[in-house]
C-alpha cells in the first residue's frame, strides 16, 4: 500500500473524486441560495477579467497543485519512517530520508510562495481592469444616473468594493481552491490507508457543516448590511463635507455630527456582529478538531493493537486530520471574505450594467462647423414620467444672438438648457442645431462646439493655466494668455504669486467667486464654441469684479448665440430675444422693447411687481 502511495502520478489521478467527497459538497452547500443566480454571473464576470492572464494563472494552479500535493507527501514520509525505522524494519539512511523530507517541505513552500507572487501580479491586473473600466463607464453615464446617486456612494464602489475584489483575488480565492485540493487529497489518502478510520475522522464533520451553515447564513447577511452602511456613509460624509459651508452657516454642525454618530453606529453594530459570529468559526473548528484527535489516537490505538494498522498510520492520520480541518478552517474564514468580495464585486458590475450615452443613436454623425441656428419646435420634457417640466416649447434662435432666458425659480429654465446640450433628453418635439436635428448628431461633436459657464463652474486641481486650457488641451501658452486677457482675467492672474503655474486646489480653492468666474470665461473664450450657455451668478460680487465679469462676457458673446440665465436687467435689455418661462410654459418671447409694450408678465416684472428668478 506504501509503495502504491508513494508513486506522486497517483495524486492527480485522485481529483476526480473531488466533486464526490462529502466536504466539497459540503462546501457547495454553502453557498448563499438566494442570490446563487447571480453569484454565478458575477463569478463569471470576474472570470472574464482573470482569464486575460490565461498563461500566469495556468502556471498558479500548478504551483497550487505542486504545493499541495507536496502537503500531503510531507505527513505521509513521517509515517513511512515511523514505521521502517523505529520498527527496524531499515530501509533508506537516516540522513537522506531527513534530505528528502526537508526538500519536500521547502519545495512546498517555494510553490507556495510562487503562487502567492504570481496570483497578487494577476489580481492586481484584474482590479487595475476593472476600476479602469468603472472610472471609464462613469464618465459615459448620462446626467440622470448622477441625479439619483449620492456621490460618496459611488465613491465606495469605486474604493471600498474595488478594494474587497482586490483582497480577495490576492489571497483568498486562491487558498479556497487550494485548501478544496488538500482536502480532497487528504480524504483519497485517508480511504486509501484505513477506510474505517476516515470513517471515525469525518464523524465530525456534519457537525462542522450544521454550525459553519449556521454562521455563514447570518454573516453573509450581516456583511452585505456592513458593506450597505458603508457606502450610505461615505456618501453622508461627502454630501456634508461638500455641503461645508451651509452646515455651518445654518449651524448644523451638531445635527450633521449627530446624524453622522447614528450611521457610524449602524456600522459598528453590523460590523461587529458579523465580525464576532464569524470569529467564533475558529473556535468552533479547533473544538471540532481536538474532538476528532482523540477519536482516532484512541480507536486507531486499539486498531494498532490488532495489528490492523501500523503506528504509522495512526501519525499520519493525526497530521491528515490536522490538514483536514485547516482546510475547512480557511475554507470558513475565507468564505465570508470570498462573499463580500463577491458583493461588491457585483455592485460594481451594475454600474457597469447602467446604459451609457456614448451609444447614439442608429445614423447619428458629427457635426463639423457650427454656425449657431438653434431652435426648439414643441418640446415637451419631464423628469419624473406623467410631470411634465417643459410644456410645448418653441422658439428659434439666429446665429449670434442672445437670448435671455427669464422666470420665476422653478420655471424650466436650467431644464430647458440641458436639454440643448442633451444632458437629457426631450420626451417629444424638435431641438436643432443649424437646422439638424439633435438627436442626429452625436452627442460628444454636439457639446464639442458648446461652452458652459455657469454660477458654480468647477475648477479642478492643477494650475490655473490646465483649467484655462481644459476645453482645448491643444492650445499654446499664447493663446491661454490670450484669451485670459479678453476675460479679463490676465490682471489678476499676474498678481497672483506662481501666476498662471498657481496650483488651485480642489474647485478653485485659494481664488475667489468673481475670480473664479473670470477663469470660466476665459476656459470658455479659448474653446471657441459657436453656442454659448451662461447662468448669470445671482451671488454679491464686488462691483470692480462685476463690471470685469460684464466686460468679459460681452466679448464672449460676440458672434456667438448664447443663451443667458438672466437675473440682472441690463443683462436682459441687452438680448436680442428674451424668453419668458413659467411653470415650464413658454409665456412670452420677444425683444425687451416688445414685451414691454404689452401686459404680461415680462411688463410686470421690470416694473418691479414680480422677482427675475
Ligand atoms: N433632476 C431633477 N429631477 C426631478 N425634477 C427636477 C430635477 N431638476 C429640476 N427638477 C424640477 O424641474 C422644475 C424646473 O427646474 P429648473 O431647474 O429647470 O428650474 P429653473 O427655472 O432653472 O429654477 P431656478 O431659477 O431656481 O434655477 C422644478 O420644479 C424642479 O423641481
Amino acid at each position: 500500500m506504501w509503495k502504491a502511495l508513494s508513486d506522486p502520478l497517483h495524486y492527480p489521478r485522485s481529483q476526480a473524486l473531488a466533486e464526490r467527497t462529502p466536504a466539497a459538497q459540503e462546501t457547495q452547500a454553502k453557498r448563499p441560495k438566494r442570490k446563487a443566480k447571480n453569484w454565478q454571473a458575477t463569478l463569471k464576470r470576474i472570470w472574464g477579467y482573470l482569464a486575460r492572464r490565461k498563461g500566469m494563472l495556468s502556471l498558479v494552479l500548478l504551483m497550487v497543485l505542486v504545493s499541495s500535493g507536496l502537503s500531503l507527501l510531507g505527513p505521509y514520509m513521517i509515517g513511512v519512517a515511523i514505521d521502517r525505522y523505529l520498527e527496524g524494519s531499515g530501509g533508506t539512511p537516516w540522513l537522506l530520508f531527513l534530505a528528502a523530507l526537508a526538500a519536500v517541505y521547502i519545495l512546498g513552500s517555494v510553490a507556495g510562495w510562487l503562487q502567492n507572487v504570481w496570483m497578487i501580479s494577476i489580481a492586481q491586473e484584474t482590479v487595475y481592469r476593472m476600476r479602469l473600466d468603472l472610472f471609464r463607464h462613469l464618465h459615459r453615464l448620462p446626467i440622470p444616473f448622477f441625479a439619483k446617486r449620492q456621490r460618496g456612494e459611488l465613491m465606495s464602489r469605486m474604493t471600498n468594493d474595488m478594494d474587497n475584489v482586490s483582497s480577495t483575488l490576492n489571497s483568498s480565492a486562491i487558498q479556497v481552491f487550494s485548501s478544496a485540493l488538500i482536502l480532497v487529497g487528504t480524504v483519497i489518502v485517508m480511504l486509501i490507508l484505513s477506510p474505517l478510520l476516515m470513517v471515525l475522522t469525518f464523524l465530525v464533520v456534519p457537525l462542522m457543516s450544521a454550525g459553519m451553515k449556521w454562521i455563514t447564513r447570518r454573516t453573509g447577511v450581516l456583511f452585505q448590511e456592513r458593506q450597505r452602511n458603508l457606502g450610505e456613509l461615505n456618501g453622508y460624509i461627502e454630501e456634508t463635507l461638500s455641503g461645508q459651508r451651509i452646515v455651518k452657516a445654518f449651524s448644523q454642525e451638531e445635527t450633521v455630527i449627530g446624524e453622522f454618530g447614528e450611521r457610524n453606529d449602524r456600522i459598528r453594530l453590523s460590523g461587529f456582529w458579523a465580525q464576532t459570529i464569524s470569529g467564533f468559526i475558529p473556535k468552533l473548528m479547533n473544538g471540532l478538531n481536538n474532538l476528532s484527535y482523540a477519536v482516532i489516537v484512541g480507536v486507531g490505538g486499539l486498531l494498532a493493537i490488532r495489528g490492523a494498522i501500523t503506528v504509522g498510520v495512526i501519525v499520519v492520520f493525526v497530521e491528515y486530520a490536522r490538514q483536514f480541518t485547516r482546510p475547512l478552517n480557511d475554507l470558513a474564514n475565507q468564505w465570508n471574505t470570498l462573499l463580500s468580495a463577491i458583493a461588491g464585486a457585483e455592485r460594481v458590475f451594475e454600474i457597469l450594467d447602467e446604459e451609457d450615452e456614448t451609444k447614439d443613436e442608429g445614423g447619428a454623425r458629427p457635426i463639423r462647423a457650427v454656425r449657431g441656428a438653434v431652435s426648439f419646435s414643441d418640446v415637451i420634457f419631464s423628469y419624473v414620467p406623467g410631470e411634465q417640466t417643459l410644456k410645448g416649447i418653441s422658439f428659434e434662435a439666429k446665429p449670434g444672438e442672445t437670448i435671455a432666458i427669464i422666470g420665476p425659480t422653478g420655471a424650466g429654465k436650467t431644464s430647458l438648457i440641458q436639454l440643448l446640450s442633451r444632458f437629457y433628453e426631450a420626451d417629444s418635439g424638435t431641438i436643432a442645431v443649424d437646422g439638424r436635428d439633435i438627436r442626429t448628431i452625436e452627442r460628444a461633436s454636439l457639446r464639442s462646439h458648446m461652452a458652459f459657464v455657469l454660477q458654480d463652474s468647477f475648477l479642478f486641481e492643477g494650475t490655473i493655466r490646465e483649467n484655462i486650457r481644459y476645453g482645448k488641451p491643444e492650445a499654446s501658452d499664447e493663446e491661454v494668455v490670450r484669451a485670459a486677457e479678453l476675460a479679463n482675467a490676465h490682471s489678476f492672474i499676474a498678481r497672483l504669486p506662481g501666476g498662471y503655474d498657481k496650483v488651485l486646489q480642489g474647485d478653485g480653492g485659494g481664488i475667489s467667486q468673481g475670480q473664479k468666474q473670470l477663469l470660466a470665461i476665459a476656459r470658455a473664450i479659448l474653446a471657441d464654441p459657436a453656442i454659448l450657455v451662461l447662468d448669470e451668478a445671482t451671488s454679491s460680487i464686488d462691483t470692480v469684479t462685476e463690471i470685469k465679469i460684464q466686460e468679459g462676457l460681452q466679448r464672449l458673446m460676440e458672434g456667438r448665440t448664447s443663451f443667458v440665465i438672466a437675473h440682472r436687467l441690463n443683462t436682459i435689455r441687452r438680448a436680442d430675444r428674451i424668453l419668458v418661462l413659467k411653470d415650464g410654459r413658454l409665456l412670452e418671447q420677444g425683444s425687451h422693447e416688445e414685451l414691454l409694450a404689452r401686459p404680461g408678465l415680462y411688463s410686470e416684472m421690470v416694473r418691479g411687481h414680480v422677482q427675475f428668478s
